[in-house]
């Protein structure tokens, strides 16, 4: 089977609830979805958002980037050749980690379909169901009580609480959700980048003094200060994970070696696919750190390659953050993995299992239709 073209579409799906952080707030998930396809009709799919704050990606660099750099290397190669192409995405550009693993969802998604087995077989094995926490956007303090208890209804028992805009309201933020969900949920807080070493540690100490119990505090400094990540990690005793900070394998065991981070939190848009994914885990394991995987604001596409890693790494990743596709009105992919709250199905068709999709918008000759 030999790789033939790569075509793109765009897939848009509108939010329940506009989706806050202190970096930004969309009320779509957008995503990129590229198309592989190969001389025996097999089609391999990948997407990825715009996450232009965050890995600098947007729909129209990732387009020019496969289009005119990755494209033209990959046609013609056999996919049973999979670290070979591996090694051309990811030796085509520096950064453009999203782009990158739009093209390797894709292809370890026809990788496995050419095995006629399901990816996360073919990754090492694991469970077929998931469980993953559920995002709380930064809002008024009332308004995040409310929905806390909304997911706790619905099902979910981790809440991973957005802040990050202004540290006063932040603890009441915290301290409110707490005092209402307490026993009936564990708390994990994302600041985004939010706040400085120093205001983080005050925070936390707050926090701490006044009862509250938290699971982990994601990326609370800026991306590039891990000096800032160091002096967090070794003032408090609430662990903390390497979000924005940990993009490649070699980001992870500089934060790890020099103890600037617990916990990494993995994302395929962040690490440029699959491929380096499975370093940061093997690499946070020889460290004996634990992982989450999480994800962008996304659909299912590349959500479901996430949930099939994360059940072959089950013993390092423990702790799932993939929610996006969940927090949409409806899911447009058929086959597959099924996201229904918590819940995550991975499906035992081959690869990512995706049959169908609907409401794609084909890219033909430069227009969107
Ligand atoms: C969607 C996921 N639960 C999440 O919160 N991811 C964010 C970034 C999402 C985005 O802005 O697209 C994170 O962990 O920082
Ligand atoms: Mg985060």
């Amino acid at each position: 089977m030999k790789i033939t073209d790569i075509r793109f579409a765009r897939l848009s799906v509108p939010l329940i609830t506009p989706f806050k952080t202190a970096l930004r707030s969309v009320s779509n998930i957008d995503d990129l979805v590229v198309l592989v396809e190969t001389d025996e009709g097999v089609t391999g799919y990948g997407s990825a958002p715009s996450t232009p704050v965050i890995t600098g990606d947007t729909h129209g660099s990732m387009l020019f980037i496969i289009e005119n750099i990755i494209k033209p290397q990959l046609v013609g190669m056999p996919v049973d050749e999979l670290q070979a192409i591996v090694s051309k995405i990811q030796k085509s550009a520096v950064s453009n980690t999203s782009a990158k693993a739009a093209v390797e969802i894709a292809v370890y998604d026809l990788w496995a379909k050419s095995l006629n087995a399901p990816l996360n077989t073919l990754l090492g094995g694991g469970p077929a169901t998931l469980k993953t926490d559920v995002t709380i956007s930064v809002n008024p303090v009332n308004e995040m009580v409310a929905d806390s208890e909304r997911a706790i209804t619905d099902g979910f028992d981790v809440l991973k609480i957005k802040i990050g805009n202004d540290i006063a309201q932040d603890i009441e933020r915290v301290k409110a959700i707490y005092e209402v969900i307490k026993d009936r949920a564990i708390i994990r807080l994302d600041v985004n980048q939010g706040w400085t070493a120093k205001q983080t540690v005050y925070a936390v100490n707050q926090l701490e003094n006044a009862g509250v119990e938290l699971e982990l505090i994601e990326q609370p400094v800026k991306s590039h200060d891990i000096d800032g990540m160091r002096f967090v990690t070794q003032r408090v005793n609430t662990p903390v994970m390497a979000d924005e900070s940990a993009f490649s394998p070699r980001q992870v065991i500089e934060l790890l070696e020099t103890g600037a981070a617990d916990i990494i939190n993995i994302k395929l848009m962040k690490t440029g696919g699959l491929s380096n994914a499975l370093k940061i885990a093997d690499i946070a394991s020889s460290y004996q750190a634990e992982c989450m995987i999480g994800c962008m604001l996304e659909g299912s596409i590349g959500v479901a390659a996430a949930a099939h890693l994360a059940s072959a790494r089950s013993q390092v990743i423990n702790k799932i953050d993939l929610d996006g596709p969940a927090l949409g009105k409806f899911d447009p992919v058929q086959g597959g993995a099924t996201f229904n709250k918590s819940l995550i199905e991975l499906g035992r068709g081959p690869g990512l299992g995706i049959e169908s999709i609907e409401g794609l918008q084909p890219l033909v000759n430069g227009v969107w239709q």
